[in-house]
């Protein structure tokens, strides 16, 4: 079952109802740094008395060695399994503190306040939880859904913009697989928008639309990972490179562009969507530069995409904008063109 999500500046205030009527025997909350520093102060007059949880902020924290310093903290807490774990922040505490309560002593509640806008418009939505494992995307993981959600677009004004374009990746991911009016319409007004409310809510429903028709992916909810085969590879390879580093958000602008290249190449996309889906993204997002080297070790690191079976690299396309067909076979070198395509954007 899906998890309730709240919306709106006054999201908040159903948190002490949840905590009051469930009577969780203790209550944590993982923070880090930014969020400590930002988002606790709002939060904490909605908290019974509680333990705090601090890592440090980074997608390079999102590793099993930090799951083992918080399931120490738990320990050392005598949290039990009528505890419940709030992870305050963005999608890395949000999948890894899922991750950590959903298997802590078999698992104990978990709920969700997203302060970032990728995690309020994608990570904190439909109960993937999981970490990093030797620089692959998510490689360890459980589907566990929240107790709950509770999104306040208010914790936005403290995000830097690089953050907020990141996050924005999601958004126009959302609109390329199922909202084509959306895309055409709204993308010139996006990252300056003043209702960011109103663009969370849209964002929410078309991924709680996929994820409730197919909550564990066996077939539709690929679709919400398109830009992500490419993207991902692309992510994790610049992990390891920490002058290059790039954040989710900007990894997936670069999956989609290659996506949307490999579908037009399939013949599924035609070439005015791809010339829109560019001259926009192009727009947005600072180009990467990648060398021909980048570019073939990128393309191997697709073959452990998750969406893989046996030696298939199985990836989501566009058959337009606004709707998106998955499990469509690919190959490396066909990885390997569209990262020259892009490098000649
Ligand atoms: N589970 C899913 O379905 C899903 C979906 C999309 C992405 N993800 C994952 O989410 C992660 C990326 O999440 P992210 O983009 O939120 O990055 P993040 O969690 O690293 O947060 C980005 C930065 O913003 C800071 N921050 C958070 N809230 C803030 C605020 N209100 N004000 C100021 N600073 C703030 C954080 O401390 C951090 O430095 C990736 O690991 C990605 O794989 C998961
Ligand atoms: O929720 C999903 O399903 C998604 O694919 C959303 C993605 O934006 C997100 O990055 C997700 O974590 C990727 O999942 P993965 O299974 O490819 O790790
Ligand atoms: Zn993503």
């Amino acid at each position: 079952m899906t998890a309730t999500i709240h919306i709106g500046p006054t999201a908040l205030q159903e948190l002490p109802e949840l905590l009051k009527n469930r009577a969780f025997s203790k209550v944590a909350v993982l923070v880090d740094e930014n969020t400590l520093a930002h988002c606790y102060p709002t939060l904490k007059p909605y908290l019974p008395e509680h333990e705090l949880i601090q890592i440090q902020s980074g997608e390079e924290q999102k590793t099993l060695q930090t799951c083992e310093y918080i399931w120490q903290r738990m320990t050392e807490l005598n949290l039990d399994r009528w505890s419940v774990l709030v992870n305050l922040g963005g999608g890395v505490i949000g999948d890894m503190g899922g991750f950590c309560a959903a298997v802590f002593k078999r698992g104990i509640f978990f709920v969700q306040v997203p302060t970032t806008l990728l995690a309020q418009v994608d990570a904190s939505v439909g109960g993937k939880t999981g970490i990093d494992f030797h620089g692959l995307k998510n490689h360890i993981g459980v589907y566990q859904e929240p107790q709950a959600v509770f999104i306040n677009p208010d914790f936005l004004k403290t995000l830097p913009q690089r953050e907020l374009k990141s996050g924005y990746a999601e958004i126009i991911k959302h609109w390329l697989i199922s909202d084509k009016d959306a895309f055409i319409e709204q993308r010139h007004i996006g990252l300056f928008t003043d209702d960011w409310e109103g663009l969370i809510r849209h964002s929410v429903s078309i991924k709680s639309g996929v994820v409730e028709a197919d909550p564990l992916e066996g077939g539709l909810r690929k679709i919400l990972n398109f830009g992500h085969t490419v993207g991902h590879a692309v992510e994790s390879y610049l992990l390891e490179k920490p002058d290059r580093k790039l954040l989710h958000g900007e990894a997936v602008a670069v999956g989609m562009l290659c996506e949307a290249w490999i579908s037009k190449n399939h013949k599924l996309l035609p070439a005015e969507d791809l010339d829109k889906i560019e001259t926009f993204l192009v727009s947005v997002y600072e180009k990467v530069s990648l060398s021909e080297q980048d570019i073939q070790d990128i393309a191997q690191l697709a073959l452990q995409d998750k969406k893989n079976t046996r030696s298939s690299i199985n990836c989501t396309l566009l058959e337009g904008i606004g709707k998106a067909v998955y499990d469509q076979p690919i190959t490396v070198q066909e990885i390997v063109e569209s990262l020259r395509y892009y490098t000649l954007l």
